[in-house]
């Protein structure tokens, strides 16, 4: 198995094979809260204009996402994990676009299949691309705002290459190096007082390092119009 970690935009224009698109803060561990507060779809999309736009047309679905961090205008929710794990999202279409995250899915069409990464669900993601047994597997990381790499998301592409390939991985390590200094990257992260308790509560960063949380993958597929949506796939320990 060839295994590739790339980055940002462009990498995700080159993934190739298995891609794991990976976005620790927060895009793809919001989306597995979201998914275990019983959403019926996600919506992933890149375009905040084509976000408004589904919500016009369907006024039932829920619009969550941010730019810079912050909740924007119309949106009923962030993209915090805390106020997805507080929700009760059953039977509802949720669509979510992120500054990075969903960029990545929007940017991956090369791949032959997509699944998301984040620590909530590294274990699960390991365990199916084991069961899938690709030739190429890419790991896309895609950093702050899309722009530039972020640590998280290199240490989680890592530590899924690690698993796959019988090498040691030290968890603790990397939530001490992200938590103390040069590692802490994210402009969530600088948000203060009512804007950070509407957008980003301090309380996201433990959510998105809670290693394993959650054994479900989610895979993106086609959904109406060229649009996509997330699967969850449940993968057995
Ligand atoms: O809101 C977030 O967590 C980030 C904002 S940014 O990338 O740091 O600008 O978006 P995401 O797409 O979840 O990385």
């Amino acid at each position: 198995m060839e295994i590739n970690i790339l980055q940002l935009i462009e990498g995700a224009k080159q993934a190739r094979g298995l891609t794991v698109v990976i976005d620790v803060f927060r895009a793809f561990s919001t989306a597995c809260y979201v998914t275990e507060r019983g959403a019926y779809r996600i919506v992933p999309v890149g375009d905040i204009e084509t976000a408004y736009r589904l919500k016009r047309d369907n006024p039932s679905y829920i619009l969550m996402g941010e730019r810079g961090g912050v909740i924007q205008p119309g949106f009923d929710f962030g993209n915090s994990p805390t106020h997805a794990e507080r929700a009760d999202f059953t039977g509802l279409t949720v669509v979510h676009t992120t500054s990075a995250g969903t960029q990545g899915i929007a940017n991956a069409g090369g791949a032959d299949e997509v699944v998301t990464g984040s620590f909530v669900n590294a274990g699960a993601i390991v365990r199916y691309i084991r069961e899938r047994k690709p030739e190429r597997v890419s790991l896309v990381c895609m950093g702050l705002g899309a722009k530039s790499p972020a640590d998280e998301d290199t240490l989680c592409a890592e530590y899924i290459k690690n698993e796959l390939e019988g090498k040691p991985n030290d968890f603790e390590r990397i939530v001490r190096h992200l938590r103390e200094g040069e590692g802490r990257t994210g402009s969530f992260m600088d948000l203060e007082g009512e804007v950070s308790e509407r957008s980003a509560p301090k309380s996201d960063f433990e959510k998105c390092l809670d290693l394993d949380r959650f054994s479900f993958v989610l895979k993106v597929e086609p959904f109406e119009e060229g649009l996509k949506q997330l699967r969850k796939i449940e993968v057995a320990p």
